[in-house]
C-alpha cells in the first residue's frame, strides 16, 4: 500500500482516516499524519496506534506517497508555498476542498494533482465523493485514488461547472435534510401532544428506512412517494402543503451557496494568481 500523508486532522481528517481505517483499505501504518495544533493528530494516535505522526508538513512532504491537504480553502496556498520546494512528481497532492482546482494546485506546485470532495456520509462508507484530476496524473495514480475512494464511497468524477452544487448535494446535504428534519419534528412537538425525545426517534428511524430503502434500490424517490401516497389518503394531504409551501425555497439555497462560492473563489484566484 501506499503512504498515505493527510496535512489536517480537523472535521474531515479525521472521518477520512478512520473510515478508511474502518473499511480496512488501510492500515494504521500506512498512515501519516500532521495537525497544526499537533495534539489533534496524537488523539488519533492514541486510538489508532500504528498511524505515525509528523511535526511538520516538510515531514509528511518527505514521506507519503499521497498527500492529502485537509485545510479549509483560504489555508491551503500558504501550506502548499511552505511544501512545493520539497514534492517531487512522483508523488500526487490531492486537496478536499471545492474552491480550489486542480489546476490551481497544479500551479502551485510541480506535481500531479487531484481534488477529492469527501461527504460526512463516507465515515460510514456511503453517500458520494467527488474527483477531479489534473491531466499529468497517470492512470496508475488514478486508480489507486479511484480505489481509496471506492472503499468509503461512491466516486463520481466532476467538471469545475458543476462543482459548486455537486458539492451542495453531496457534501452539504447532509446538514440541509438533517436542518429540515429537526424542523420537522420541532413542528411536530408545537402542534401535537408528542414530546421531542419520541418526535426524535420516530424521525431518526424513519430515515434510517428511508436510505435504506433507497440504498437496496426497493424504491427510486419518486415510486416511494407514489406508494406511500395512497389516493384521497392523509400524505395527500401533508404533499399538498408541501407544494404551496416550499416554493421557492430550495432555489435560494443553491443561489446562497453560489453567491458564497463566488466570494470564496475570488480570494482563492487572488492567493493562487491563477484562475479556477
Ligand atoms: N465538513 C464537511 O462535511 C466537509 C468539508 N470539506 C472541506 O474540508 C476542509 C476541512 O474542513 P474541516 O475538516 O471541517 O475543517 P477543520 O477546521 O475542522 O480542519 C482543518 C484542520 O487543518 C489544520 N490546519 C490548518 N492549516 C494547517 C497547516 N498549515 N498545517 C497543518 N494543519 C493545518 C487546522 O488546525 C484544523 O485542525 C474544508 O476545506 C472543507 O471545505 C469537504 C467536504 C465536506
Ligand atoms: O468544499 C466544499 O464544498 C465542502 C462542502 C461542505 C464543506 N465544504
Amino acid at each position: 500500500m501506499k503512504k498515505i500523508g493527510v496535512i489536517g486532522t480537523g472535521n474531515m481528517g479525521t472521518i477520512l482516516i478512520e473510515a478508511w481505517l474502518e473499511a480496512k483499505i488501510l492500515n494504521p501504518a500506512d498512515l501519516i499524519i500532521t495537525n497544526r495544533t499537533l495534539s489533534k493528530a496524537l488523539v488519533l494516535k492514541e486510538k489508532h496506534p500504528g498511524i505515525k505522526v509528523a511535526e511538520s508538513a516538510a515531514e509528511i512532504v518527505e514521506q507519503a506517497d499521497f498527500i492529502f491537504l485537509c485545510v479549509k480553502p483560504l489555508q491551503i496556498n500558504s501550506l502548499l508555498q511552505g511544501i512545493k520546494q520539497h514534492i517531487k512528481r512522483d508523488q500526487l497532492v490531492i486537496s478536499i476542498t471545492s474552491p480550489v482546482s486542480v489546476s490551481q494546485l497544479e500551479s502551485a506546485v510541480n506535481a500531479p494533482c487531484a481534488r477529492f470532495i469527501p461527504s460526512i456520509t463516507n465515515r460510514v462508507g456511503s453517500g458520494v465523493s467527488l474527483l477531479s484530476f489534473s491531466e499529468s496524473c497517470s492512470k496508475e495514480k488514478v486508480s489507486a485514488l479511484f480505489d481509496l475512494a471506492s472503499a468509503i464511497s461512491a466516486p463520481v468524477i466532476i467538471e469545475n461547472d458543476i462543482t459548486r452544487v455537486a458539492s451542495d448535494i453531496v457534501s452539504c446535504g447532509p446538514a440541509f435534510f438533517s436542518y429540515l428534519a429537526q424542523a420537522f419534528i420541532d413542528a411536530a412537538c408545537q402542534t401535537t401532544k408528542i414530546d421531542k425525545e419520541t418526535a426524535t426517534t420516530l424521525t431518526e428511524n424513519m430515515l434510517v428506512g428511508l436510505g435504506e430503502l433507497l440504498g437496496k434500490g426497493v424504491y427510486t424517490l419518486p415510486t416511494l412517494q407514489e406508494k406511500v401516497c395512497v389516493k384521497g389518503g392523509i400524505t395527500g394531504e401533508g404533499i399538498k402543503v408541501l407544494e404551496a409551501e416550499t416554493g421557492e425555497m430550495f432555489h435560494h439555497l443553491f443561489q446562497a451557496t453560489h453567491e458564497k462560492f463566488a466570494e470564496d473563489l475570488h480570494e482563492v484566484e487572488k492567493q493562487f494568481g491563477h484562475p479556477y
